[in-house]
């Protein structure tokens, strides 16, 4: 776990290996510890490179010890860390890959920093609920300054060498080799004094004004934090660097850390940490699985419809280095996409910056020009007629083996791979808007669908920058079909009493980006008052009578039809369940016709408006969104909870320091989520999606096990069906 050798005559060489990324586990510690005392207690042995094998530094703390403290054995990170800081001989990490966490707060102890240019380093621990606690709060800052280190430890990103740099973070960048580069630097600095090398004795440089430096970046967190909690102890953690001596201010940091190391919160982003890798190992209801299904290299795609869909899929496409050909027929669309594609290539390249990737779009009005590429996405409206007319013609135009996917989001996948002459070679790819911008997508399979294909989608959505999630085909797939009892939720309770500001109040403070009714005016409630419109479920005036909010059977809310009715689209009319300033605008304020509409539509239907408290909304938004989740998993739509996790915090806004709404069933105990779904239920017998699934009452029954335990139970449940 951690080798030891003398190398150039007096550099005692440590090397981390614990794969995949020289994670410190309890053993590697121990070697740590074993070999600096080692090289420190060799006479001839005059300075020492620490290092990592396979070409990474280090990953950090492991963060599977973290899950049970009965794994938290072995030495403690902190007096590692300040044994070689204090070594008489100097000690330098060579940083190969990357030095994250506690792998940065080790480079930070020893008294020189040599990193390959192509390195990354950085203090991740608040992205799973932490703060940098082996002294990279107290040490940063002293290093980089205040203001720098804010920035990196609340936000926990990784910077390139170049950039550490320039910092100061690192003292030397290498261009070939790291080690050698390390080894070589040792051997010059031996015999130095290290008095001015030891970070933990500097004072953190001046900063002008520092109270408003702590209360602007505490305003910024505490908004974009959404109620996480380690951002915020991120930031007081550096105050204390800036203003307390280091002893007293690792005394604040371990302080900080104890609030945070167990909380719900870090075990939340830690199993999204671990959820987001669990979902690239796919698998489909047949067996095939991501490590025996091979794709093959897509060369050159196309893109079928550049209205705001099509466009984003096409920079994100460009983006990649692939070829793009770029198909609309209507030409005012036409000349309206190419300009806003370039666009926002140029914005895309001036944000990462990247070369522009122009050159690699082809813009077509024909078809016939996707007859040679190698994978299609249609991107046309979301209209089945039109789309399987698109589907059609691309059978017949593109070479035989081109693989042909759909953007649609909630539309049947299966029909349209019907109107192919290969439906094994059609999927889903459910992007979402901005889909150049937004990290989720949704890769969507039918009982057809070919696993090699699916191999060749999931790759494609890793090279765009994608999360992505393979799932089974259904009406809105994994996403839209749990937003849908949600959404219909929060109308009920509108029709109840509640108004859309209390709703979204409630749901934003628990986290969400935005609440039901602000991402409805934002969406346009046009479009699903279209769907509504051909499905037959919408009636002139809202419908009359007792009938009037029922549909085949089960309760339904005209709200959101009437609301079109009177031409409110939301944001771009200017009015929905908020008015806005004017057309376009984005600033929502609570509107007193809403009043006057809510207490006209209910006394039309005889309802007496009662207080709708917080916990009643949440409860009611969320535990049917939930109980659908159930459903998803019991029909096989998802492979496992993380999926269903995933996608919802890269699509949904759902707070990633919650988990995603599986992990939070789990976590509020599934034995309260099935009580609380059966008193609903039963005040409520005309809204089947709050009676509990079968899965979720299993599940309980099985005495409620921990999320990554429910594998098991969804299998037996599954084979039963
Ligand atoms: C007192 C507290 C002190 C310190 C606190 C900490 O140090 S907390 C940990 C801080 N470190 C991090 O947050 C880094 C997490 N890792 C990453 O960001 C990436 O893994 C990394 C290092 C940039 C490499 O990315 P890459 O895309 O190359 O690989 P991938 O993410 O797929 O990971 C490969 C497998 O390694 C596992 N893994 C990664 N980091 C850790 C870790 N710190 N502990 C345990 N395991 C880790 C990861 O789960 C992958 O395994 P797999 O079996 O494939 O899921």
């Amino acid at each position: 776990m951690t080798q030891y050798s003398r190398v150039s005559g007096s550099v005692g060489l440590i090397t981390l290996k614990n794969p995949p990324v020289n994670q410190l586990s309890a053993v590697v510690r121990h070697g740590i510890v074993d070999t600096v005392q080692k090289a420190l207690s060799d006479p001839k042995v005059k300075s020492v490179v620490i290092c990592g094998q396979n070409g990474m530094f280090c990953g950090g703390a492991d963060i599977k010890e973290f899950q049970t403290l009965a794994n938290m054995r072995g030495p403690p990170l902190i007096p590692m860390i300040h044994s070689i800081e204090a070594a008489d001989k100097p000690v330098v990490a060579a940083i190969e890959g990357g030095a994250f966490g506690g792998g940065l707060e080790l480079a930070l102890g020893c008294h020189y920093r040599i990193a390959h240019s192509k390195a990354k380093v950085g203090l991740p621990e608040v992205t799973l609920g932490l703060l940098p606690a082996a002294g990279g709060s107290q040490r940063l800052p002293r290093l980089i300054g205040v203001p720098a280190a804010l920035s990196l430890i609340t936000t926990g990103r990784h910077i390139t060498a170049a950039e550490a740099l320039q910092l100061g973070l690192v003292d030397q960048v290498a261009d070939h080799n790291t080690v050698d580069a390390a080894v070589k630097f040792a051997l010059s600095v031996a015999g130095q004094s290290l008095d001015a090398r030891r970070i933990s004795n500097f004072q953190c440089p001046p900063v002008p004004n520092m109270d408003a430096l702590f209360e602007d970046v505490m305003q910024k967190v505490r908004t974009t934090a959404r109620g996480a909690i380690a951002p915020i102890a991120c930031v007081q953690a550096v105050r204390a660097a800036a203003t307390l001596p280091y002893t007293q201010g690792m005394q604040r940091e371990k302080e900080l850390m104890a609030t945070l190391f167990t909380s719900g919160q870090a075990r939340a982003l830690q199993y999204c940490f671990f959820a987001q890798r669990v979902v690239g190992r796919w698998s489909m209801p047949s067996g095939a699985r991501w490590d025996t299904s091979k794709g093959r290299p897509i060369h050159k795609a196309a893109v079928i419809g550049l209205g705001t869909m099509g466009r984003g899929i096409t920079v994100a496409l460009a983006q990649t280095g692939l070829s793009v050909v770029a198909v609309e027929t209507q030409e005012k669309q036409f000349m309206e996409a190419k300009k806003a594609v370039s666009n926002m290539l140029e914005r895309g390249a001036k944000r990462s910056g990247k070369p522009l990737a122009h050159g690699k779009i082809t813009y077509s009005q024909s078809l016939q020009a996707v007859a040679d590429v190698d994978l299609v996405i249609e991107a046309v409206f979301e209209d089945m007629g039109l789309k399987k007319k698109v589907f059609q013609q691309l059978s017949a135009v593109c070479k035989p083996g081109t693989f042909l996917c759909t953007n649609t989001s909630t539309l049947d996948v299966d029909e349209l791979a019907s109107q192919t002459h290969q439906p094994e070679l059609v999927v889903g790819m459910h992007f979402f808007a901005p889909a150049h911008i937004m990290k989720l997508l949704e890769v969507v399979y039918g009982p057809r669908s070919s696993p090699e294909l699916v191999a060749v989608v999931m790759e494609l959505g890793k090279k765009m920058g994608k999360v992505s999630v393979a799932v089974g085909n259904c009406r809105g797939f994994v996403g839209n079909r749990m937003l849908k009892p949600y959404r219909d939720q929060a109308y009920f309770l509108l029709e109840e009493g509640a108004t859309p500001q209390l709703i979204d109040q409630a749901l934003e403070e628990f986290g969400f980006a935005m609440g039901a009714f602000k991402v409805s005016d934002l969406s346009g409630l046009d479009v699903g008052w279209k769907v509504r419109k051909e499905e037959g479920l919408v009636q002139p005036g809202g419908g009359s009578g007792k009938s009037a909010r029922i549909r085949n059977g089960v309760r339904y809310s005209p709200l959101g039809d009437l609301m079109c009715e009177q031409g409110r689209f939301g944001q771009k009319t200017g009015r929905g369940w908020y008015q806005y300033d004017k057309p376009g605008s984005r600033d929502a304020r609570p509107d007193p016709w809403m009043h006057s509409f809510l207490e006209e539509y209910r006394a039309r239907h005889g309802l007496v408006a009662r207080r709708i408290s917080n916990q009643e909304v949440l409860e009611r938004c969320l535990y049917a969104m939930i109980n659908e989740g159930f459903r998803v998993l019991e029909d096989g739509i998802a492979a496992g909870p993380e999926d269903i996790d995933i996608i919802y915090v890269f699509g949904y806004g759902w707070p990633r320091h919650r988990g995603g709404p599986m992990f939070y069933a789990n976590m509020v105990g599934l034995e309260i989520v099935l009580e609380r779904l059966e008193h609903y239920a039963q005040a409520n017998p005309d809204m089947p999606t709050l009676q509990p699934c079968s899965l979720l009452r299993k599940l309980v029954a099985s005495g409620s096990p921990p999320v990554n335990k429910w594998k098991e139970v969804i299998k037996n449940v599954r084979s039963q069906l």
